[in-house]
């Protein structure tokens, strides 16, 4: 029997196709009660994962359970999860009722999930339109209503708001938060995080088939969300005064220095507190997106206590009493 947590425990998995290593060494863990995004540009690796989660892809080593259990153990896999791996392959002479109806019989749940399922994803009134004149986006909402058929614990999306307009994404946030508010679990895949940014809680951040980043979404604005960059007439002293202050502190290549997680005035005081003049100050303020970037690319230099992103040096945010975790400086 499965253990009903509805988590999906990633460990020490990877992957290689021939010569080339989709996804190496991933470890993480998606809890019950949040959405949590997967996240990682073009070629990461999200879909080899999602797929060995799914059991369609068999691991070069590691393991994925959900519930504890791997996917092909799972004795009533329909009811545990639901997957939405492709918006395509629908037979586009059927109707989304007549391809829901299908799905109903080959996973042997009564037929009247078929309107539920369509209420649920805002089709019903397109339920007898043929799927080929369908838009990318109503396809989207019918992945969605074949993976809710067996009415399952958890969902596992690849890239959901592929191909929604800006009103589609924001009906898929209500529901996707709606469906975890009642404890359920939700794994989504995106290459762009303006797509998750209000929907996540959580983040797994994925480049080249390593693990970047593992922990909530606030935490790693948090962490690089601002920095002060200051020309100072010590350094050496008002770097030891910011790290004694909890600070982490970069020294850029033109002579500044950049206090991480610090706006300016609070710079200002702590120089003024160890006798340091300042010739000059800006905040700087770094938005998700480039906070994605650093992340993908290796260049995340972290926030407050934080050093700089040196590989094997950056502790993550989860050293200081958080659940985050970091993979390799890539
Ligand atoms: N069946 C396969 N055979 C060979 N190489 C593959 C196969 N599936 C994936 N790859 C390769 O593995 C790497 C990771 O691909 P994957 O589709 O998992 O990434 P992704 O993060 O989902 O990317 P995208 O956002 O573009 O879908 C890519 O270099 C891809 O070309």
């Amino acid at each position: 029997m499965h253990d009903g947590s509805g988590r999906i425990h990633v460990q020490g998995l990877s992957k290689s196709f021939g010569q080339l290593p989709a996804v190496q060494n991933l470890t993480f863990t998606v809890h019950p009660g949040v959405v949590t995004g997967f996240l990682g540009p073009n070629g990461a690796g999200k879909t080899t994962a999602l797929r060995m989660i799914l059991g369609l892809v068999q691991p070069s080593s590691g393991t994925a359970t959900i519930n504890g259990l791997q996917f092909s153990e799972l004795p009533n896999p329909a009811g545990v999860v639901g997957a939405v791996l492709d918006a395509h392959g629908f037979h586009p002479g059927r109707t989304a009722n007549q391809h829901l109806l299908c799905y109903a019989a080959a996973m042997d749940v009564p037929d009247e999930q078929v309107d539920r399922a369509l209420n649920l994803v805002g089709l019903k009134v397109a339920a007898n339109r043929k799927i080929g004149s369908y838009s990318l986006g109503m396809r989207q909402r019918l992945a969605l209503a074949s993976a809710l058929m067996g009415d399952p614990q958890i969902l596992v999306l690849d890239e959901p708001a592929n191909g929604l307009d800006p009103e589609g994404i924001a009906w898929l946030r209500e529901f996707l938060k709606a469906f975890v508010a009642g404890g359920r679990t939700v794994l989504m895949s995106s290459h762009f995080l303006r797509e998750i940014e209000h929907t996540a809680d959580r983040l797994v951040v994925i480049s080249r088939g390593h693990c970047v980043y593992d922990g909530h979404l606030d935490e790693l604005r948090a962490a690089q969300s601002s920095r002060a960059l200051v020309q100072a007439s010590d350094p050496q002293q008002l770097t030891v005064k910011a790290q004694e202050a909890g600070f982490g502190v970069e020294f850029l290549p033109d002579g500044r220095l950049a206090v991480l997680g610090a706006d300016s005035a609070t710079v200002a005081d702590l120089a003024a507190e160890c006798g340091v003049a300042l010739y000059g100050m800006r905040d700087e303020r770094i938005d998700l997106e480039q906070l994605f970037f650093q992340l993908t690319n290796g260049q995340f230099s972290g926030g407050p206590n934080y050093g700089p992103s040196m590989p094997g040096q950056p502790p993550p945010p989860g050293q200081h009493g958080t659940t985050s975790t970091w993979g390799p400086g890539l």
